[in-house]
Formats: C-alpha cells, sequence, structure tokens
C-alpha cells in the first residue's frame, strides 16, 4: 500500500520542540502511535538545520517500523532528505507542484487553507492529498492563527479530499469537528501536552469510532 493509500481517518500527531525537547521526542511520538495516531507531523521551528535532520531521521526510522507515515513541516528538501512520507506546506511553504515532482506521486501533501474554500479547492487542483483548516479554537501553540469555524468543513466535503483540523482541539471539542466532517484531528498540545500521551491519544482515536457509531444509530 503507497503512503496516499494509508490515509485514514484519526489522529494526527504534530510534534512540538518545547513540549518535547531532545530525547522526550521519540519515546512521545512512539505513546501516540500506541495510541492509535494514524499521522504525524515532525514541526520544528527552533532546532538547528543539523538537529531537524537527526531528529526528522529518527521519527522517520519510528514511523516507518509502525507503518505510520510521517509528515516534515513546511520543508519538502527535508522530506525528500529523509525519505519521509510526505510533507506539510502552509501558504508560505512553497508550492505543492514543486513539492509533488520533488517527492514522487506517492507521497503525502498536506495544504494549509485557514478558513478559506478557495485556497481548498487551488490547493486539490494543485494535488493535495488532504486541506488543512483551522485554527478552530484558541491556541497556546499558534495564538496568532487565524480562526475558522467547523461549518467549513461541512463546506469542504464536496471538494473530495479528506480534511484535517487543527488549532486548539482537545477531547471536549473534537467530537464537534468530527461531526462537522473532520477526517483527521491535528492535535499538539492537547496531545504531547499531558503526561499520558498514550491514553490520551487513545481518547482521541476512540472518539472517531463513537461518532461514527452516533451518526450509524
Ligand atoms: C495539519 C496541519 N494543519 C495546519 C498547519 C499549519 O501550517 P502553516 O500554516 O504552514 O503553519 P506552521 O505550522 O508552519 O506554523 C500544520 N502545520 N499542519
Ligand atoms: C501549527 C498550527 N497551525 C494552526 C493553523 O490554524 O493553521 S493552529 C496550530 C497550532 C496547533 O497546536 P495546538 O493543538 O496546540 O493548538
Ligand atoms: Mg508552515
Amino acid at each position: 500500500m503507497s503512503p496516499r493509500d494509508a490515509l485514514r481517518p484519526g489522529l494526527y500527531a504534530i510534534t512540538d520542540p518545547d513540549l518535547l525537547p531532545g530525547d522526550r521526542l521519540v519515546p512521545a511520538v512512539e505513546a501516540a502511535i500506541r495510541g492509535g495516531a494514524v499521522l504525524v507531523q515532525y514541526r520544528d521551528k527552533e532546532a538547528t538545520e543539523t538537529e531537524r535532520l537527526a531528529r526528522a531521521r529518527d521519527l522517520v526510522s519510528l514511523c516507518t517500523d509502525n507503518q505510520v507515515p510521517l509528515l516534515i513541516n513546511d520543508d519538502a528538501a527535508l522530506a525528500k532528505r529523509v525519505g519521509a512520507a510526505g510533507a506539510h506546506l502552509g501558504q508560505e511553504d512553497g508550492n505543492l507542484a514543486e513539492a509533488r515532482s520533488l517527492l514522487g506521486p506517492e507521497a503525502i501533501l498536506g495544504k494549509t487553507c485557514h478558513a478559506s474554500l478557495e485556497l481548498a479547492r487551488a490547493a486539490r487542483d494543485a494535488g493535495a492529498d488532504y486541506l488543512a483548516f483551522g485554527r478552530f479554537f484558541p491556541s497556546m501553540t499558534k495564538p496568532g492563527a487565524p480562526a475558522a469555524t467547523p461549518d467549513i468543513l461541512q463546506r469542504a466535503q464536496s471538494l473530495g479530499l479528506p480534511l484535517s483540523a487543527i488549532g486548539g482541539v482537545s477531547l471536549e471539542n473534537a467530537p464537534l469537528l468530527i461531526a462537522n466532517g473532520a477526517d483527521l484531528l491535528a492535535v499538539i498540545g492537547g496531545l504531547f501536552g499531558t503526561d499520558d500521551i498514550e491514553a490520551r491519544a487513545r481518547a482521541f482515536t476512540d472518539l472517531f469510532a463513537k461518532t461514527t457509531e452516533q451518526e450509524l444509530s
């Protein structure tokens, strides 16, 4: 199965250098995977290039062993260099076509669309594999992120790609996002800011089954 085919609904675990400094990174991501995370993103705006390379390599090794795709935030070139499954690109992080030609047809490429259906259409047309919306709730990790409301998830259903929701996602507000159509819950603080990461990841994962069951009943 190619990494793109492996994209399935669930918890999208995004790392943070303040919450997971140094040696804490790999065990924390390992715990998130044990708890059911279906996708991991290495996001680190603080480390040196050498540190980023080493940490990305460690995570590729962990994620490959566990058959969970690892995406690199902001940096398709680093994704290529370490053999990651793909990259997540914001509006200022370079274009999807270039990333696709660098990483190949099987790579997973995500694009930030904030709260805009227009940006989402453009991302789909440029070859994105999932569309990322947010921030839905106030975020301690990125306080300045522009706000989105859950209805954007409903409106983006027609684009036919998996939808990711980010920004202040917690166990309490996640059901609302899933009910509005989020396929992936992208979480930093609500996951890695807790003592028991595995249990928290499992609780997020369980929400997907519960919300689907409720929709069916
Ligand atoms: C899954 C996901 N969604 C959104 C973002 C934000 O990307 P971007 O707008 O480029 O902001 P930074 O993360 O680079 O600060 C993301 N990384 N992942
Ligand atoms: C990295 C990021 N991007 C956002 C966006 O809205 O694009 S919000 C955000 C931070 C998400 O972290 P937390 O789960 O701790 O709120
Ligand atoms: Mg970015």
